[in-house]
């Protein structure tokens, strides 16, 4: 048995680079054990990959719509090792950011498996920790769709890994990677076609967002198709043949984005009494497993895909750990709202409730809504395709916002920090935005909100007095 350590991390992701960082700010001895690349799915095969060839396809296809910016039309470049620029940008954060933040924190490269509730076995040696945590994450879903195992399919772990932009490419799956990377390759030249099973692209998003989304992808020259059945796959020579019930299609490449499974294999959970179901490790409202000493934390326990839902969690379980007195009032993962963007162009963006939400739930809301049309600055940026998307009570409670446009993905966090704070709309319109800045649209919507309430007859006359009585005499 070697040294007793403070803390075990298991995987270094978000979750487990959050616990290890902060576990060594506060001097307590971590041991993280990473059985592949720091920096998990996020920084090796997902968020920053996919960020990096999504900047190559918008500025091509700004080169492409030049004329729009008053600039002479000019010949469009060919992609040039997209994929090599990828790879560098994942090399210089890994070897030259990441790796230095740990350097308090002993690593062992393997993979982890548990002997018993207090002992995890890498290559042979044990190790054990006064708590443990586990942040494995999850895996591409590879839906069981006949003929799946005969092609040679890509999933977000070997994409970022191709040569070059194929000619064509068939994508399963309208979440958020499935529309990412239809934008990053269409706009790169491909032709991409992407059929899912929802009703509408994105399926957690506001429906209309989402068909604003289509409209874009559909201009980049995509084809989008809802409530498709894959009934089956096959290889043709150098193509794929993809049967579904809108049709038969043919592409080069085959992309399967159809959902995360949880990534437990080899961890043996069963010898450390933890308990685990489809959708991850159980785990309560702090992360906390059935086994006192062992934690879940990010992807692995199902309840919020997101990097930043990962971090946020590995924060709070390490801040339960330390002050459990407090927990119940500051460090509930429930107590934070998870806001989620998808960075295509126009990007989409989430807060709290959708409208399908508030209407399943049967609450009353009113909605109010800004569009990016009708915006000076978004009018001379081109950028006019979108609108932020208010769900409010009677009383400018803030349910939920969706956003869909330029910089969707900032805006939000007005909403956030306002529905955290149980800030109303109204303050928002009190509060000053620098003109002519994209969030001036979050005001907007506020204004909108009460130019709509001041339509109310009985208040009118009441405003009216007001003004008439306090007017100098
Ligand atoms: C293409 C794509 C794009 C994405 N874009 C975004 C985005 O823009 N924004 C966003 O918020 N989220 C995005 N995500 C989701 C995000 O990547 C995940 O939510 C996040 O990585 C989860 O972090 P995690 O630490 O829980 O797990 P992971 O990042 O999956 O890390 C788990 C780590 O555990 C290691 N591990 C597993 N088992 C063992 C073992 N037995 N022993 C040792 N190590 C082990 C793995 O090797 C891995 O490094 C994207 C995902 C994909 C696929
Ligand atoms: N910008 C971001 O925050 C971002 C980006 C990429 C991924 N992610 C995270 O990664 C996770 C995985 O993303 P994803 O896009 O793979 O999944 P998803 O869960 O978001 O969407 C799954 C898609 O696959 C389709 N699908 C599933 N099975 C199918 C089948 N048998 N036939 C046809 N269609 C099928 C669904 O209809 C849906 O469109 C998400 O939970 C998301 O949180 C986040």
């Amino acid at each position: 048995m070697e040294k007793e350590y403070d803390m075990l991390i298991i995987g270094l992701g978000p979750a487990g680079m959050a616990l290890a960082a902060m576990g060594t700010a506060m001097g307590l001895k971590v041991l993280a054990i990473e059985k592949h690349k720091i920096g998990g799915e996020c920084l090796n095969c997902g968020c920053i990959p996919s960020k990096a060839l999504l900047k190559t396809a918008v500025v091509r296809k700004t080169i492409q719509e030049i004329e729009r910016y008053g600039l002479k039309k000019t010949e469009v470049p060919d992609p040039h090792k997209p994929f090599e620029r990828v790879q560098c940008h994942l090399k210089y954060i890994n070897e030259e950011k990441t790796v230095k933040m740990f350097d308090k924190v002993d690593l062992i490269m393997g993979s982890a498996a548990f002997v018993d509730a207090k002992t995890v076995e890498v290559d042979g040696k044990h190790y054990t920790a006064r708590r443990i945590y586990i942040a494995t994450g999850t895996k591409p879903l590879v839906p069981p769709i006949p003929g799946m195992n005969t092609v040679e399919y890509l999933t977000n772990e070997n994409l970022f890994h191709l040569e070059e932009i194929p000619k064509s490419m068939f994508i399963i799956g309208g979440g958020a990677i499935g529309c990412e990377m239809t934008q990053a390759f269409s706009r790169l030249g491909c032709k991409v076609i992407l059929a899912h099973m929802d009703p509408h692209l994105i399926p957690l998003a506001d429906d209309e967002a989402a068909h604003v989304l289509e409209d874009e992808l559909k201009k980049d020259g995509a084809e989008i198709y809802n409530s498709t059945a894959i009934q089956g796959v096959k290889q043709d020579g150098k193509e794929i043949v993809i049967t579904t019930d809108k049709g038969e299609f043919r592409a080069e490449k085959l992309l399967v984005a159809a959902g995360r499974k949880v990534a437990l294999e080899g961890l043996n959970l069963e010898r450390a009494g933890v308990k685990y179901d489809k959708r991850g490790i159980i785990s309560d409202d702090y992360g906390r497993t059935n086994v006192p000493n062992i934690w879940a934390v990010g992807d692995c326990n199902g309840k919020a895909l997101f990097s930043h839902a990962a971090m946020h969690q590995g924060m709070l379980s390490l801040m339960s750990s330390v002050m459990p007195f407090l927990s119940p009032f500051k460090f509930k993962y429930s107590q934070y709202e998870v806001p989620w963007s998808v960075f295509t162009d126009p990007e989409v963006a989430q807060v709290g409730m959708t409208e399908k939400q508030l209407k399943d739930k049967g609450i009353k809301y009113e909605v109010v809504k800004s569009n990016y049309g009708d915006y000076g600055r978004t009018i001379t940026e081109e950028k006019t395709v979108g609108f932020v998307k208010v769900m409010v009570s009677p009383w400018g409670k803030i349910y939920g916002a969706s956003i869909v446009g330029e910089a969707a993905s900032e805006l939000i966090h007005e909403f956030i920090l306002a529905m955290h704070k149980k800030i109303r709309l109204y303050d928002i319109m009190l509060m000053q935005h620098s003109f002519p800045t994209i969030s001036l649209l979050n005001k907007r919507v506020s204004e909108q909100w009460m130019m709509k309430k001041m339509q109310n007859k009985k208040l009118q006359r009441v405003m009216q007095t007001l003004y008439r009585f306090f007017a100098p005499k």
